[in-house]
């Protein structure tokens, strides 16, 4: 799978420039999150879609009571994207309510129903974090792996962690299951607010299913090129 480049944009305008600047033969797939999605709605999807090929990771990380869940993955089912979020964090019955919805949706719309991904602790914390403010002791790693297994039993189809955590979800996780992993960065680029980073090359010798990168590429001054470099940096890297 292709690096995937998060939009995250204020505007649907901003995004469709953006993904207008690459030439209609690169195979793409692009990320709509929280802003993007809050900011334009479900028409922000079908402008992408009807705009080039594509793959759409449509990424609102569910977080609720079960009923309200599955009402929303209904919804989010019958946009015809390829990927959606729940926070694994939710629960059990949270997440299977959430997958139930995204199959009824995409039946209903008769498109191909997008796969679930539970979020397992986001890129951005610390051991320190889960410890001083989630109460929750261990290790992030310990905690990450306890999610995945929770996440895959409940019915979802992968996980979001960070790369530095892949060994341990395999441990315990199916062969066929998607690790996808964000708080990517090229050697000497800028971490931001990402705690858990890792390189496209550690990500792939890890064993990623695939990686999410929004700001080096997307405030570099040629995202092209950096799109490019870490395009090949992932795919010619071995997976050990
Ligand atoms: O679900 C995600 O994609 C996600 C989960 C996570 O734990 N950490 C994380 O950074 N993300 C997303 O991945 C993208 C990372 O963006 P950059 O930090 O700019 O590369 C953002 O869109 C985040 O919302």
């Amino acid at each position: 799978m292709e690096p995937i480049i998060a939009l995250d944009f204020a505007t649907g305008a901003e995004a469709v420039a953006f993904v207008d600047r690459f030439p209609k033969t690169t195979p793409l797939f692009v990320k709509v999150g929280m802003e993007l999605f809050y900011a334009e709605g479900p028409q922000i999807i079908k402008q992408l879609q009807a705009l080039r090929p594509l793959n759409l990771f449509l990424d609102l990380k569910l977080h609720d009571i079960p009923h309200t869940v599955e009402k929303a993955a209904y919804q989010l089912g019958r946009l015809g994207v390829t990927l959606t979020t729940a926070h694994a964090a939710g629960g059990s019955a949270m997440l299977t309510a959430a997958k139930r919805g995204l199959l009824a949706g995409a039946e209903a719309a008769g498109v191909l129903p997008p796969r679930l991904l539970a979020i397992t602790q986001l890129t951005s914390t610390s051991t320190a974090m889960l410890h001083n403010q989630l109460q929750i002791p261990g290790t992030v790693r310990a905690s990450v792996q306890h999610l995945a297994a929770v996440a895959q039993a409940a019915g979802a189809d992968g996980v979001v962690a960070s790369a530095q955590e892949v060994l341990d979800i395999r441990a315990v996780t199916r062969p066929d299951f998607l690790v996808i992993t964000p708080g990517i960065r090229p050697k000497g680029a800028a971490v931001g607010d990402q705690v858990r980073v890792v390189t496209p090359a550690e990500a792939k010798r890890r064993g990623a299913s695939g990686i999410v990168v929004g700001r080096p590429i997307t405030q570099a001054a040629d995202p092209l090129a950096a799109y490019a470099a870490i395009n090949t940096e992932w795919s010619t890297a071995q997976n050990d």
